[in-house]
């Protein structure tokens, strides 16, 4: 059984708990003190409010263990609010965040009337056939560099990238019936 975390500090942490209790071969938990961090398989840092998750992180002294396992090779996925925190830089803003994938993001980035949408794309990379794409006062990448790799683009703008251990996608799968990101992502460890 692969034990795969999600970070339980603010956001939609059940919604990618019970995504994941649907999935063969994994033990979902909720995590956020370091003991626990040191010994799950995979994290996934879910959608809410980047400042204050970020916070949280500080305060649950766990920002720095997380970078260490990160950067030791633990596959992570970012949705939304844990895109942005997982960028190296977030255009005109400074927030504590974890800086670990060669991106820059925008926060908000759809503006106030467009706060919310839901599409569907192709994403080659994880499954052939369209998958629905909810946006929440979503994120989209502005730069990447060269050891990212895009994989969807919506509107011109880049949604979802990987860089070796490391997902992010700026819409939430955790709140539709797909589950094709999380296998995708379970792929990733094993
Ligand atoms: N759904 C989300 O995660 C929204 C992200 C939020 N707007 C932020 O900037 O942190």
């Amino acid at each position: 059984m692969l034990k795969i975390g999600v970070l339980d500090l603010q956001g939609s942490v059940s919604e990618h708990i019970n995504m994941l209790e649907k999935l063969d071969n994994v033990c979902p938990m909720r995590v956020k003190y370091p003991d626990e961090i040191k010994d799950i398989d995979g994290l996934i840092v879910p959608g809410g409010e980047s400042t204050a998750i970020g916070k949280l992180l500080v305060d649950f002294k766990i920002k720095d263990i997380l970078i260490d396992r990160i950067h030791n090779g633990m596959p992570i996925w970012g949705t939304c609010a844990g895109m942005i925190l997982l960028a190296n830089k977030i255009d005109m803003e400074e927030t504590t965040h974890l800086k670990v994938m060669n991106i820059t993001v925008r926060r908000n980035a759809y503006g106030r009337q467009l706060d919310s949408f839901t599409t569907e794309e192709v994403i080659p990379e994880i499954s052939s056939t369209k998958i629905p794409l909810v946006f929440i006062r979503a994120p989209f990448i502005l730069d990447i560099g060269d050891t990212v790799k895009p994989l969807c683009i919506v509107n011109n703008n880049i949604v979802a990238a990987r860089q070796d251990n490391i997902l992010v996608t700026s819409f939430h799968p955790e709140l539709t019936d797909d589950s094709s990101v999380h296998k995708y992502f379970i792929e990733m460890i094993n």
